[in-house]
């Protein structure tokens, strides 16, 4: 009788669940609702969506159900919509930025939108006060940077970088990501020395927030475990607390030298000279992560495209030698600068070209919805991510025909369609769709732009860059176009390749150069902190402190 009893319950109990089960599903499968995968509940696709190359998924279902330009999908409860068509992300994410501007939470970070005051990473905060005040912040100072020391401080570094390049061309993958981070750390502290570190920090970080880093990003409920049964949270507590502890040490290094008068300018001594007296920044700690951050971010998004660079001139050759030919009539011979930028559109079409067909950032940057929203007839619920997905847009055939090819005459020749004048101020980077949308597009395209100019100029400058031949058998070794991490920016698996100097002459006149800028640095330098113990750089007559607060 009780086992009679025990299998009806169970009988109950499995049928309420089937029902449950069956309008959940119709619920979220509404047939009048935006096209999309079908989903399972409580799971969504979560079983078919691979951390691995995430955006080719993405695309495979833009191709399916992605014709009105946006689709939607769902992950452990979280809603996706996936945007496919620039009209729509700018219907969506500029037109309505007032609301669609917030950032959704990443799991296996603390606070990642700072929405319990963390203050700590800018682009994953939420739209909150922190977010307004860092972003004023950091947009002032990249503007303000535009100036002969952050030309300079990209012109020295990749003089540095051709030299490396040369005595050690085999390391090029680690002196690449090197030569930008030096960039940042310049600007930031003026102490390129602090580069490896900053690179191993911004890796630690990317790696944390991206879908294919730790597991907890996708199977969210495992970051609740409890603390000693939880091996995510315990390592970002460690990872954590050591990027903010070199973000502070940083700092009040920079405080202590600027007291001395013995500081040149960086973004710090500016913040702590000028702008510490007039800004809502609330004291050290978010100081010194909104610079911090603003050296890290800086990284890897160049890195990315400069190694791109690398394979996009292996596999085209003619598209190199049209690139050299340019600088060499354009420059007669020096290295080129951000002067010559307006007479060397080849090369400015070819570093867009390479954005545009391999993207670094492929899947886009999420935005959260803060309000419900009804767009085209379709009900947008308050929470919903809204992912602008720029693998799709890049590969739209009607904007970039033959969008799978290497193809810059895209943007020098009339008939295409993406073909702009005057071709002294076109092709530019700046408000590409890679650089995001509205409220929360990128702060730092004229940076790229620059960084990128001055690099793959220099490179076009020094050398031939081709294939390897393997040393024992003399076969060329492969450089792959379709193997990379799938971290949120990416960047191509280590491959090999040659780096051959253009003539012997220009080997020389490479070595001698950053010879010459090496000791050029020392000196002036030097020179600088002699001045300084002298007395004749005046000290600055207040600092912010921990005690201001
Ligand atoms: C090829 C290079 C780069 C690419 C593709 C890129 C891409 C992006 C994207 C997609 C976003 C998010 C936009 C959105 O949410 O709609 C973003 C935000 C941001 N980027 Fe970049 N970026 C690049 C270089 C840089 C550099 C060099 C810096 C600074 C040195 C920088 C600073 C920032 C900052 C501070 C944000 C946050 C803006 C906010 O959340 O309000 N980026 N970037």
């Amino acid at each position: 009788m009780q086992l009679v009893t025990i299998g009806l319950l169970a009988a109950i109990l499995l049928g309420f669940a089937i029902v449950h089960f069956v309008k959940v599903f119709r619920e979220i499968n509404d047939p009048n609702g935006l096209p999309g995968p079908t989903q399972i509940p409580y799971i969504g696709r979560i079983h078919d969506l691979p951390t691995d190359f995430m955006w080719l998924k993405f695309k495979e279902w833009a191709d399916k159900y992605g014709s009105a330009g946006l689709y939607r999908t769902e992950m452990l409860g979280a809603k996706f919509i996936i945007i496919t068509d620039e009209k729509v992300a700018e219907d969506l994410l500029i037109k309505r930025a007032k609301y669609n501007s917030d950032r959704p939470v990443i799991r296996s970070l603390f606070d990642s939108k700072s929405s319990h005051g963390s203050m700590e990473y800018l682009p994953l905060m939420g739209r909150n006060q922190y977010w307004a005040r860092q972003r004023r912040l950091t947009h002032a100072y990249i503007t303000e940077a535009t100036n002969a020391r952050y030309h300079g401080a990209m012109y020295f570094e990749a003089k540095r970088w051709l030299a490396r390049l040369i005595n050690d061309p085999d390391n090029f993958q680690a002196s690449l990501e090197d030569m930008a981070s030096k960039v940042m750390c310049q600007l930031t502290w003026d102490d390129p020395s602090l580069s490896e570190y900053c690179t191993k920090s911004a890796w630690g970080l990317l790696r944390q927030m991206s879908p294919a880093g730790p597991i907890t990003n996708v199977l969210t409920p495992l970051w609740h475990l409890p603390w000693h049964l939880n091996p995510w949270k315990r390592a970002e507590r460690k990872r954590h607390d050591e990027q903010q502890a070199w973000w502070m040490d940083r700092f009040l290094a920079v405080r202590e030298k600027t007291g001395y008068g013995e500081m040149r300018p960086c973004w710090t001594r500016q913040f702590l000279e000028k702008t510490s007296l007039k800004t809502s920044i609330s004291g050290d700690c978010e100081a010194s992560s909104v610079i911090g951050m603003l050296a890290l971010v800086g990284i890897f998004t160049v890195a990315g495209p400069l190694s791109y660079w690398l394979v996009s001139m292996v596999h085209h050759p003619e598209w190199q030698a049209a690139v050299q030919k340019e600088i060499d009539e354009v420059c007669e011979g020096r290295l080129p600068t951000l002067e010559d930028s307006p007479r060397l559109p080849i090369l400015r079409a070819c570093i867009k070209e390479t954005m545009r067909w391999k993207p670094n950032v492929p899947t886009g940057v999420a935005h959260e919805t803060e309000v419900d929203d009804v767009y085209d007839g379709h009900f947008i619920p308050k929470g919903t991510r809204i992912l602008p997905l720029d693998w799709a847009f890049l590969r739209n055939p009607d904007k970039y025909p033959d969008p799978e090819n290497f193809r810059p005459e895209r943007w020098l020749e009339p008939g295409w369609p993406t073909f702009q004048e005057p071709l002294t101020r076109y092709p530019t980077i700046k408000g590409m769709s890679s650089f995001g949308w509205g409220q929360r597009q990128c702060l730092g395209m004229a940076l790229t732009q620059d960084e990128l100019m001055v690099a793959c100029g220099s490179l076009a400058w020094c050398f031939n860059l081709g294939r390897k031949r393997d040393p024992v058998t003399g076969v060329e070794l492969p450089v792959p176009l379709d193997k990379s991490n799938s971290l949120l920016i990416i960047k191509p698996d280590p491959f090999q390749m040659a780096f051959e100097p253009r003539s012997e002459n220009r080997r020389r006149e490479a070595l001698q150069m950053w010879e010459e800028a090496d000791a050029n640095d020392r000196q002036t330098r030097a020179e600088f902190i002699q001045a300084a113990r002298q007395g004749k750089i005046p000290p600055i007559n207040r600092v912010n402190s921990c005690a201001d607060l």
